[in-house]
Parts: structure tokens; sequence; C-alpha cells
């Protein structure tokens, strides 16, 4: 196998951290880079401090390592944050992308750009990778213009568009859905959670093995990475309570109606992965084995905690 340099922007992230992880042995030059200090400190990369929307200093990282592939997956992915400053949004998935491109292009790296359901309208759900985009928010409206600048680099690229991610990492920017709904549950605290939006929900580590498989295979075009479970937000947050066995009475249900969020959501997305599956043998859990995978993930997290205390 030709040993390959390999540069993750955004490594801080969750899926950042989650790759970083599965590539801690990896016989290939990891590059790990993301915005301030190493957070995941770690054995098994080089981490360099990047803002991706400084154009000088991307340029220099790259001629610096000068990686064989890009695998971007920094952005700014706090959809109501997006909404209600599109100038930030515009300097990271916009800006950002368009250096990583540049700089890629520069060194005739493959570039792996991650990307999401929400360049979809909504109408339509278990969408496939030939589905006409129409973002119904600003960040959606970024990441579609971060995948137009992807196909017009004129180096070999690949799109992995995915939904709804969760897992847990060492030290998270954001959280999501399913640790948002376990700790308010723990906590006794009650939620209302939309019965009316459809997604597919994708337990991180499928998702950065997607990706990888996409890497090593040296796949190029458009790929959708998520899971394979079509279900509201309302129905995770019930099987998350059994799971967990938590208290069920304490989530309500509502519709996207009443649950007002500041950059809309689509109502209707979730992938067809079916592409996926065949030409890089994407084979994600389900989202009970993906509950149980994430379990294990924050006990192993909470025994290394109580062994550095
Ligand atoms: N999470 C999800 O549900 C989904 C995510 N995606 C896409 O997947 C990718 C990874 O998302 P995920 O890991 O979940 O998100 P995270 O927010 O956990 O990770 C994104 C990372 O990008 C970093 N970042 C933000 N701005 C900059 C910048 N200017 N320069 C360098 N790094 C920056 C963040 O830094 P910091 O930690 O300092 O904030 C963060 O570590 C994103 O491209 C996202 O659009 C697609 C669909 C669903
Ligand atoms: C906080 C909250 C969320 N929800 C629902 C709404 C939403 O559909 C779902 C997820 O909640 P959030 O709004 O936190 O997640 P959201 O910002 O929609 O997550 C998005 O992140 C970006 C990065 C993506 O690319 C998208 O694929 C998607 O994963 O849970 C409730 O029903 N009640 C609540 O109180």
């Amino acid at each position: 196998m030709n040993k390959k340099t390999i540069l993750i922007t955004g490594s801080n992230g969750l899926l950042g951290q989650t790759l970083l992880e599965l590539l801690a042995d990896s016989s290939h030059e990891i590059i790990g880079c993301g915005k301030g200090p190493d957070r995941f400190q770690a054995k098994g990369y080089t981490y360099y401090s990047l803002d991706i929307s400084k154009t000088e200093d991307v340029n220099r990282l790259f001629q610096k390592v000068r990686p064989t592939h890009v695998l971007h997956t920094a952005a700014l992915t706090q959809v109501d944050i997006c909404e209600e400053h599109p100038k930030l949004a515009d300097q990271v998935n916009i800006l950002g992308t368009q250096n990583i491109c540049q700089a890629a292009k520069n060194i005739k790296a493959h570039l792996l750009y991650v990307s999401t359901d929400f360049i979809f309208s909504g109408d339509k759900g278990m969408l496939t990778e030939d589905e006409k985009p129409m973002p119904p928010n600003y960040y959606g409206e970024t990441k579609l213009k971060g995948e137009v600048t992807v196909q017009q680099s004129n180096i070999p690229w690949t799109i992995l568009r995915t939904v709804l991610v969760y897992g847990v990492v060492k030290d998270m920017s954001r959280s999501n859905i399913i640790l948002w709904v376990k700790n308010n549950l723990e906590q006794g605290n009650p939620i209302k959670v939309v019965n009316d939006q459809w997604r597919t929900p994708t337990y991180v580590k499928d998702l950065a093995k997607g990706c990888l498989l996409a890497l090593e295979k040296e796949a190029t075009g458009i790929y959708h990475l998520s899971g394979k479970d079509y279900m509201t937000p309302y129905q995770m947050a019930l099987a998350t309570a059994d799971y967990f066995k938590l208290d069920k009475t304490l989530i309500t249900p509502t519709n996207a109606q009443e649950f007002k969020e500041i950059g809309k959501r689509p109502l209707k997305t979730g992938f067809n992965i079916q592409k996926a599956m065949r030409e890089l043998s994407y084979a994600p859990l389900s989202f009970q084995e993906g509950l149980q995978a994430m379990m294990e993930d924050i006990t192993r997290f909470e025994q290394h905690s109580e062994k550095t205390i």
C-alpha cells in the first residue's frame, strides 16, 4: 500500500477526533489541524493550529506538510449561528473551503469534503446523490457553495454527505441530539421533541469509517454516508430513553411548526446509502447498535478520566 500523508481539517471536532482515533495506528502520516490547541491530545499524528479562513496560513501549512489526501471536516456547524451571523458562516464554510481547495490544487492532493443533508429542501426523504439541492437555511447554502467549489477544483475530489451525527469524543465543541436527550432525562428535565422531521441518524464512527473507505479506495464523486434507519427525533429520543433506562414520560412530542428554530430545518431528509454500500463496502450500524457502541465509548471515556484524575 503506498504511504499517504492525510491532513484532517477540523480535527478537534466530533468527526475529526473520531478520525484521529481510528487512524491512531495507521501506517500513513496523519496531520491534524484545527482552531487553537489540539483537544484530542493523543499519539499517532502531528497537530498544527490552523484557522481555515486565513488564506496565507492555509497555503503555508499545505506547502510545509504537502498532504497527498485532505479530509476537510472543518466548518461552522451551528445552524442557528450561521443563520444569525451569515458573514461568519461565509468566512469559515465558503472562504475556508475555497482556501483548502486552492491549497490542495497547488499540490495536486485528493480532496475529500464532508457535506450535509441540509443542502436539501426537506420535501423528500431517503435522498440519493443525484437529488437536486435546495438549501432551507444559510448553513446549508454555505455547505452547498463549498460543494460547488470542490467540484470545480479540477483535482481528484470526493463529497461525503451525512446526516444528524451522534457520538461522543473527549472534548466536544457542540452537543448532539442523543447526548442532549440522555443528559436532560438523567437530570429529570422534561423535553419536547419533534415528531415530523425525518432523518437517518449517523453514528460518528460509521461516518469516519466511511470517509476512510473512500480515501483508501481513492473514490471520487458524491457519496451519501449516513445511518440506515429512517426516524424522527421523537423516535430517537424514545429509543435513547429505552436504551439508557431513563424516564420516557419526560418526553413530549411536538412538531416543527411549534418548535421554532432560528435556522429552518428541512422536514424530511435521510439518505439512500446504496451507492456507498455498493462501491465503498460501507456498512453502518443500526440505530440500536449505534446506541450500544456510543454507550461503550462513554464508558471508556469515564474509565479513562478516572485513571487520569
Ligand atoms: N454533526 C452533524 O450532525 C453533521 C455534520 N456534518 C458536517 O460534518 C463535518 C464535521 O462536523 P462535526 O465534526 O459534527 O462538527 P464539529 O462542530 O464537532 O466540528 C467542526 C470543527 O471545525 C472546526 N472549525 C470551525 N471553524 C474553523 C476554522 N475557521 N478553522 C478551523 N477549524 C474550524 C471547529 O472548531 P472548534 O472545535 O474550535 O469549534 C470544530 O472542531 C462538518 O463539515 C459538518 O458540516 C454534516 C451533516 C451532519
Ligand atoms: C434542541 C432540540 C432539538 N430537537 C430536534 C430538532 C432537530 O431536528 C433535532 C436535532 O437538533 P439540533 O437542532 O440540535 O440539530 P441540528 O442543528 O438540526 O443538526 C444539524 O447539524 C448540522 C451540522 C447538520 O449538518 C445537519 O445534518 C444536522 O445534523 O432535534 C427537538 O425536537 N427539541 C429540542 O429541544
